[in-house]
């Protein structure tokens, strides 16, 4: 288990993560989720001890992971920074790798390699940024590692390549289950594939649940304006759309035994409309913790 506590950075008087606390359980897939400059990837560094956090501490299995490499071996963060020197090949990166984390699934690179056709003699820093992004996706799948990080792992690939990512993914996943993390921006892509949503809001957790749990909390309440207003009276009302006088009211929590009007129709919606509501500000919208 990794265990995040009281995690907290501040650069100079600006907090960027604010007293987030998290259990990243084992073979679980999570979907962190946050708006531009949220704190996600800042999030993920702290993790991975590439910065300090100000204060709070992440253990994997009870230990500390600060300055730890035999947990922090167990970790691989992929995400925009390039660990890589530009001039080394990219074989010669996977070798050197294979070192350092104690083994590569050789099997499952060669059909990734093929599979994106990238040429594993090119070096480093002549990739385009697809490539760059595919390159580090294969060491993060092939390394044998309990907590596979990815912070935007498709940045720059094409549907295709995007579409074959997640086949990948999922497959490596149901080979070897280990828990993964994935910050993204691609909600909708990501929404079935995920286990469970973390949506990190100006540094702080605003939602942590299961996927599953989370849709079926969500209800578009659509009908006439007035009998909407009537129905939605104090549930909390995340967001609304208005189509003349047709209303959607959008809840988000459990509905209680009020009678629906026969004119009134409930559906749930998608994680995606939810993110945009809870992260809007919306003026009718109620914080939601954990
Ligand atoms: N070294 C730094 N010095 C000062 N501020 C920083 C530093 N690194 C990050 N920040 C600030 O911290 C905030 C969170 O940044 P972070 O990159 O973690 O967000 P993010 O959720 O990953 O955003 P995005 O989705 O846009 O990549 C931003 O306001 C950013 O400007």
């Amino acid at each position: 288990m990794l265990e995040v506590s009281h995690v907290s950075k501040s650069y100079g008087s600006k907090s960027v993560i604010a007293d987030v606390n998290l259990a990243f359980e084992e073979n679980k897939i999570y979907g962190l989720l946050g708006r531009n400059g949220a704190g996600k990837s800042t999030l993920l560094n702290i993790i991975t001890d590439r910065i300090f956090p100000s204060s709070g501490e992440v253990k994997i299995d009870s230990e500390n992971v600060a300055d730890n490499d035999s947990k922090l071996g167990l970790m691989y963060l992929m995400s925009e920074v390039d660990l890589y020197p530009n001039g080394a090949k990219l074989s010669q990166i996977v070798k050197d790798s294979e070192l350092i984390y104690g083994g590569f699934n050789h099997k499952l690179a060669d059909k990734m390699i093929a599979e994106f056709k990238i040429d594993m003699g090119q070096k480093f820093g002549k990739l385009s940024t697809g490539y760059n992004s595919i390159f580090k996706l294969i060491l993060a799948l092939c390394l044998p590692v309990k907590f596979v990080i990815l912070d935007e792992p498709v940045l720059g690939l094409d549907a295709n390549h995007r579409e074959l990512f997640y086949t990948e993914l999922l497959d490596s996943y149901a080979d070897n289950p280990r828990t993964f993390i994935l910050s993204t921006h691609l909600i909708e892509e990501v929404a079935n594939i995920i286990s469970d949503v973390i949506i990190l809001d100006q540094g702080r957790i605003i939602l942590n649940q299961p996927v599953e749990d989370v849709l079926a909390k969500t209800h578009s309440v659509v009908g006439q304006k007035n009998e909407v207003e009537e129905y939605t009276k104090g549930l909390n009302v995340v967001g609304h759309d208005d189509m003349g006088n047709i209303r959607a009211n959008y809840v988000y929590g459990d509905l209680d035994d009020r009678r629906l009007p026969d004119t009134v129709q409930l559906s749930n919606f998608d994680l995606q409309k939810l993110f945009v509501f809870l992260t809007n500000q919306y003026e009718g919208s109620k914080r939601h913790e954990n």
